[in-house]
Parts: structure tokens; C-alpha cells; sequence
């Protein structure tokens, strides 16, 4: 691991303005990009943390030689065994989307100090400000990147109030199109479990009730997102990131993605809207294997269901979908976001409702034993999916 840049550089650097340019045009990065993103990194005026480093020296790795390949070091060599972990939990990532999240991270780092440094005050800021995200906005496409991927993309609180401020922003900006993905080798693993154990002075009680105002204000932001907005699951997808999919425009799937809601198993009820949506999209009794009985379906599954929009090869993933993406995103934007409207807006209400009452629904199910035991036995690595 000692032919990686050490990154103590950076404590070291003073202050070019940074700027950094990539072709994005495919929206994969070329090797020419990579090497580019790595320079750029060497360019940083500021130690962007040992976290977003760790992050950094794991894309790389996987970038350039792939799945982890190095034997776990002993537990008191705590660096090592840091650097160890984060590129291991990169599993099977393939070397081209590593090169991409590469890029992407460094994109996100650059923009941030050119930002604190250049920007006038009031100017929108893009891509700043995020702790559990990456946001881009390049070439009419504005791209939200879970970004936990050490904890498979899990949604903690933060990241519901970051994905609807991402949210508002991408509906206000420039671009055309949204695509929301994952970091790492998960979409996303839902709702962040220990979300459950930070329990405020009126007890479980408000707990349950603050989340689920949470709930309804976040479900909400994807019901009335007014341009198309494209899911690329990267991975596999667990509870509310994949009931919510029946509320984005088009879903693009790797062949390695799974879709999971398993509700009944953690004590809990459906969201998302996908009470209405999934009986819409695939009628109820596949719904019920979902949804009630928590029938794990392959990408391949959830697409014959009509969950899914298409399936590609993992290999070939990222190249495909963005092909088409950009292809899309050139089209006339007022004509795709009234289009959208059309198709959409007669349900807004009756989803609007939907999601009331599943978020009541969940706040007394979020009460019982049966859902206390569940979260308990997961945090207490007693039980896993
Ligand atoms: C306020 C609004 C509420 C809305 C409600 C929504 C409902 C839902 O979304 S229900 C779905 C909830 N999700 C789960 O039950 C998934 C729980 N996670 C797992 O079963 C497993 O982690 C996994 C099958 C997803 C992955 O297993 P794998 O062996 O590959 O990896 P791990 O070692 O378990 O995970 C790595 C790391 O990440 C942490 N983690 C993963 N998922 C979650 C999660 N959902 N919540 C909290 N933490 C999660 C896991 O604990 C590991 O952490 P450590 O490295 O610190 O041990």
C-alpha cells in the first residue's frame, strides 16, 4: 500500500485556485480524467480530512488494480488496516466506476474550495456543502451521489435533509435531467438503523413523530420534483430507496442490483408511496411478495415487474446509461419537464395522501416491539438481510 500518495502534502500546500478541467462529456471518466483527478488532488490547498482521503486512496486502488487483493492487516496496524477497509468495502466495484466515483469526489473537492474562495457572496453554490453526498451539475445533468458507501450508502438523518436540499436545488438549476446513484458497491441500504437510537427528551414517542414528518417531507420532495429524475442503481437497493423508485421517471439497473423491502421482517410498513405505486406497477399479489412477504427480486425480476426501466451488464453499466443520459439531456428541457407534468400531475394528490398515510401508519409501527426488536437485533449484530 506504500506506492499510494501521501496525502501529508496537503497540510503543507498554499493557495492556487483550483480548477478543474475534465471532459465530461460521456460522463465516464477517460483514463486521460483520472489522471487528471489525480494531479488535481496533489493541487489541494486544504487536508480534505483522513475520511474523504480514505475514500480517495480506495478509488484508486480499485481504479487501478481492482477488488482488494491485499492480506488484512494485523489489528494494531490501525493505518494500514484503515486503508485496508476502505478499499475493501468496495467489493466487486468495477474499475471503471471507481475511476468515475474518483473523479467525481475530486470534482466535488475542487468545487468546494473554488467556491469558499471565488464565488460572490449570493451566487448559487453547486456541489458544496454536502457531508453525505457528491452533487454535479455538468453538460444538463444534475447528479446526486449517495456517498457512504462504508455503510452501504445507509440513510441517516443528514442525508434525508441533504438529498431534499439536493433535491430543491437540482429542481431550480440549469440542468435538464436528475440522476440519483450510489457510491461504492450498494445503491443503498435504506433507512440508516441507528437513525432509531438517537432518542430526544419526550422519549420514543417524538422520536417516532419527528420521523415521521421526516418521512412525509422527504417522500414529498420526490412526488413533486418537476423534471425527470432517473435512478441509476448501481448495486443492491434496500426499503426506502427502493420503494421510492415508483416515483422516479426511469429506472436504469446493473445486472448485480437487488431490490428489497423487507417491512414484515423489521416490524415495519410500506413507504414511499409504494402501497399505491408497486400494486400500480405490478399489481397486487407481486406486490405482496415485495412489499408484505419481503421477496428479495434480481435486477432481471424487477424489471419484468416493470420496476425497472432496463438492465445492463455491470461491466458495461456506467457507459450505457450514460450514453443514453446524455442523450437525453440534450433534449428541449421545458418540453420533458411539461411532459412530465402531464403524465404526473393527476396523481400528485393521491400520492400526496398515500404518503400521509403510510407515515402514520409507520409512526405506530415504529412503537412496537415487533419493530424495536428488529432495529435491537441488527444493531446488536444479531441479525442481518
Ligand atoms: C426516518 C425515515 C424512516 C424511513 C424508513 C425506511 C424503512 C427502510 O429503509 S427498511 C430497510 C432498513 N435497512 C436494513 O435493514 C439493512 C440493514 N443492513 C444489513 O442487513 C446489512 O448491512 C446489508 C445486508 C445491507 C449488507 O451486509 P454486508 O455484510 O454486505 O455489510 P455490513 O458489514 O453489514 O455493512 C457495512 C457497514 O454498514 C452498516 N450498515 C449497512 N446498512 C445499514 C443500515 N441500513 N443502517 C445502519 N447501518 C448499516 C453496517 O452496520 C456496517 O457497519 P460497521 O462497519 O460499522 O459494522
Amino acid at each position: 500500500m506504500s506506492d499510494f500518495p501521501d496525502f501529508s502534502y496537503l497540510q503543507v500546500i498554499s493557495f492556487p485556485v483550483v480548477q478543474l478541467h475534465m471532459n465530461r462529456a460521456a460522463m465516464t471518466a477517460s483514463q486521460k480524467d483520472f489522471e487528471n483527478a489525480m494531479n488535481q488532488v496533489k493541487l489541494l490547498k486544504k487536508d480534505p480530512g483522513n475520511e474523504v482521503k480514505l475514500k480517495l486512496y480506495a478509488l484508486y486502488k480499485q481504479a487501478t488494480e481492482g477488488p482488494c487483493n491485499m492480506p488484512k492487516p494485523g489489528v494494531f496496524d490501525l493505518i494500514n488496516k484503515a486503508k485496508w477497509d476502505a478499499w475493501n468495502t468496495l467489493g466487486s466495484l468495477p474499475k471503471e466506476t471507481a475511476r468515475q466515483n474518483y473523479v467525481d469526489l475530486v470534482s466535488s473537492l475542487s468545487s468546494s474550495l473554488e467556491s469558499s474562495s471565488q464565488v460572490e457572496p449570493g451566487t448559487d453554490r453547486k456541489s458544496t456543502g454536502y457531508e453525505t453526498l457528491m452533487v454535479t451539475s455538468e453538460g444538463g445533468i444534475t447528479k446526486i451521489t449517495l456517498n457512504r458507501p462504508a455503510k452501504k450508502n445507509a440513510i441517516n438523518v443528514e442525508m434525508y435533509h441533504e438529498i431534499m436540499r439536493a433535491l430543491k436545488a437540482a429542481s431550480k438549476d440549469d440542468s435538464s435531467i436528475t440522476v440519483l446513484t450510489g457510491n461504492g458497491d450498494y445503491y443503498s441500504s435504506g433507512n440508516d438503523l441507528t437513525n432509531f437510537t438517537d432518542i430526544p427528551p419526550g422519549g420514543v414517542e417524538e422520536k417516532a413523530k419527528n420521523s415521521a414528518i421526516l418521512l412525509r417531507e422527504f417522500v414529498g420532495c420526490f412526488i413533486d420534483f418537476p423534471k425527470p429524475l432517473i435512478a441509476v442503481v448501481n448495486g443492491p437497493a434496500v426499503g426506502i430507496s427502493v420503494t421510492i423508485l415508483g416515483l422516479f421517471d426511469v429506472v436504469y439497473a446493473s445486472d448485480r442490483a437487488t431490490f428489497h423491502t423487507p417491512f414484515s421482517h423489521l416490524g415495519q410498513s410500506p413507504e414511499g408511496c409504494s402501497s399505491y405505486t408497486f400494486l400500480k406497477i405490478m399489481g397486487p399479489a407481486k406486490a405482496t411478495e415485495m412489499l408484505v412477504f419481503g421477496k428479495k427480486l434480481t435486477a432481471g425480476e424487477a424489471c419484468a415487474q416493470g420496476l425497472v426501466t432496463a438492465v445492463f451488464p455491470d461491466s458495461t453499466f456506467q457507459k450505457e446509461v450514460w450514453t443514453r443520459l446524455k442523450a437525453f439531456a440534450k433534449l428541449p428541457p421545458n418540453a420533458m419537464r411539461i411532459s412530465k407534468e402531464v403524465i404526473r400531475n393527476r396523481e400528485k394528490e393521491k400520492l400526496h395522501a398515500v404518503n400521509a398515510e403510510e407515515c402514520s401508519v409507520l409512526q405506530e409501527r415504529w412503537l412496537s416491539d415487533e419493530c424495536m426488536n428488529a432495529v435491537v437485533n441488527f444493531l446488536s449484530r444479531k441479525s442481518k438481510l
